[in-house]
């Protein structure tokens, strides 16, 4: 081959990137034993890695090997320090985040149809949660720490919100309450998509991963459509990997934009500054970078009881404005001081402490990733545009939930836990001194998203139509979250999946669940297809969970 590279056995379909969405994808794709699968995978298998399953070890990961740990460029209205994780693992980010498990709203899908992402609506939607294979439920009693119960109670008194007991059970406005997590309480360990849907089928013979192997480059088939992949694996040596019926990028809001512009796919003006060639002229990949920013605000305690899921159990979401259809402020309770911004800001960290993250659900600063150069190895440049909408939303609703998080921790019981606040200390009291530090000590909820939106025909900025198909290309999708035409409210995994889901009927033309049938109404992941493999964790009817069928 002129590029060097040996050509591979060709499959049906090859996913790139064996993350959040593609193990959803390999899965169900397999189930059919006369389609042949591959999964290409950057990052190494999470089977049997303790540190990777065991859901409360998710902060260990963070920087780590695991980790693609993309950092900013300047953001002159917030932070530029923050470290943007992003899971280099097999199951992606649900292999590494904290698993909160959020059905949308129906209003955020609403949006994505007056967006443009025509059959994408509510009733479409939400009725593939019956699909869903994870374990789902709200946190356990034993892992429900004594301060987060007060947190609750302080919440609920101070607002006038009510307790939630379960997130899912229906769409809310406002309240507070554990999460719920997609992890097994008995062991600790997460019900990520790798674990619910790929370690119980791994034995299938027409399943086949390529572990810590990296995809640079498409490239068109002889017939011109875009079904070949060049990917490098760990000794360094290239191989062609090829498609007949479809390649399904799954790389994730970074690095599916990424490798869409590395192959010379994107705004043609800019491909051309970088020195790539250009193959084909879509402006809207890397643009609509969505994301939701937190604040933080820190409290020292003495020793606090050790139980937990994850050390942020519980949350509190408020609407401050009765016209929104649903929470425009959250927050996540830590019961660990997460200090990393405060500290480089000259705060101490506290050997004790909480800390309370008001953060932006709909944020409405949009920003963009782009290449710094033509070298697959380079990082490109993430943009986030941090605080920049024009009508100061962002930067007010931080400044909000600076001051409501004051308000809940000065109510009991909370209250008699807290020994002094130590960032940004009562010492600063005013919108802008709040503003200042809420900005500069922000960090992210690591929500990238949107950055190869779908949309409507003659949407000169969409990059997918509605059935995820890369505009003007044959034979290439694009299914994880940079679909996304705006973020949901609530935290955005349970949506990948669902998005997951959906792609497997759109790919493959099998019926979608019935509108407004038993998933739109039950908990995610209580039901169970017929069929589909048991218990996250257990051996499903192919065998146990293990190695055949990978290469490396
Ligand atoms: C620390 C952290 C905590 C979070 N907590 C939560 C939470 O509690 N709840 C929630 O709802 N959301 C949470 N999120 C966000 C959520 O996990 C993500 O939005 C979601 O998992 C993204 O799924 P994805 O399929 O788009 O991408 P990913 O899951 O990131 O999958 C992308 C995959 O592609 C692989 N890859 C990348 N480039 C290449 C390449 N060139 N070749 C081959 N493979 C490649 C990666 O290794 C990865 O496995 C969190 C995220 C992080 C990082």
């Amino acid at each position: 081959m002129s590029d060097g590279s040996r050509d591979d056995e060709p499959y049906d379909y090859v996913i790139v990137g064996g993350g959040t969405a593609g193990c959803v994808l390999a899965a169900r794709l397999s189930e059919d034993p006369d389609c042949r699968v591959c999964v290409v995978e950057d990052g190494p298998s999470d089977v049997g890695d303790e540190r990777v399953l065991r859901l409360r070890n998710w902060i260990n990961l963070l920087e780590t090997e695991y980790d693609y740990g993309y950092t900013t460029v300047e953001q002159p209205r917030g932070n530029s320090h923050i470290v943007h994780s992003r899971a280099r693992v097999l199951g992606g980010c649900s292999s590494h985040n904290t698993l909160i498990s959020f059905v949308p709203f129906p209003q955020d899908l609403r949006e994505w149809v007056e967006l443009g992402a025509e059959g994408w609506d509510p009733e479409t939607v939400l009725p593939y949660r019956a699909r869903l294979q994870n374990t789902i439920q709200p946190v356990a009693e034993k892992d429900r720490n004594a301060i987060a119960h007060d947190f609750v109670t302080a919440a609920v008194d101070t607002l006038d919100v009510p307790v939630v007991d379960d997130f899912n059970a229906h769409p809310f406005t406002d309240g507070a309450g554990f999460f719920s997590l997609a992890y097994d309480p008995a062991t600790g360990h997460r019900s990520s998509a790798s674990v619910a849907y790929l370690h119980p089928v791994l034995t299938r013979p027409n399943l086949t991963l390529k572990l810590e192997s990296r995809a640079y480059r498409l490239m068109r088939a002889g017939d011109g459509r875009l079904t070949r992949v060049l990917v490098r694996g760990a000794d360094g040596t290239d191989v062609t990997v090829r498609a007949e019926r479809e390649l399904l990028l799954c790389a994730g809001a970074v690095d599916t934009p990424r490798l869409l512009m590395l192959s010379g796919i994107g705004p043609a003006g800019h491909l051309r500054e970088v020195g790539v060639d250009v193959l084909a002229d879509v402006p809207g990949v890397g643009e609509n970078l969505l994301d939701h920013p937190e604040s933080v605000i820190v409290w020292e305690t003495g020793p606090l009881p050790p139980n937990s899921a994850m050390d942020s159990d519980a949350g509190l979401f408020v609407r401050r404005d009765p016209r929104e259809p649903g929470p425009d402020l959250m927050f996540h309770f830590y019961q660990v001081p997460f200090t990393a911004n405060t500290e480089r800001l000259g705060y101490p960290t506290p050997p004790h402490g909480v800390c309370m993250t008001p953060n932006i659900p709909k944020s409405r600063s949009r920003g963009r990733i782009w290449l710094r150069g033509p070298d697959p190895g380079t990082q490109p440049a993430l943009d986030f545009r941090y605080f920049t909408d024009p009508e100061g939303h962002d930067e007010r609703t931080v400044v909000d939930g600076l001051r409501i998080a004051r308000e809940v921790a000065a109510t009991g019981p909370l209250r008699d836990w807290l020994v002094r606040e130590v960032a940004p200390g009562p010492g600063l009291t005013t919108d802008e001194e709040l503003s200042e530090y809420g900005r500069r000590a922000a960090h992210t909820v690591y929500h990238p998203a949107g950055t190869c939106r779908m949309g409507a025909d003659g949407d000169p900025l969409a990059v997918l139509d509605p059935q995820l198909r890369l505009r003007g290309e044959r034979g290439v999708r694009v299914v994880d979250a940079s679909v996304f035409p705006t973020l949901p409210t609530v935290n955005p995994m349970v949506t990948v999946l669902l998005a997951a889901e959906r792609a497997v009927d759109l790919i493959t033309g099998r019926a979608a669940p019935q509108r407004g049938g038993a998933g739109a109404d039950g908990p995610p992941g209580s039901h169970r297809t017929p069929g589909t493999p048991g218990t996250p964790g257990t051996h499903g009817t192919e065998g146990t969970p293990g190695t055949q069928g990978m290469e490396r």
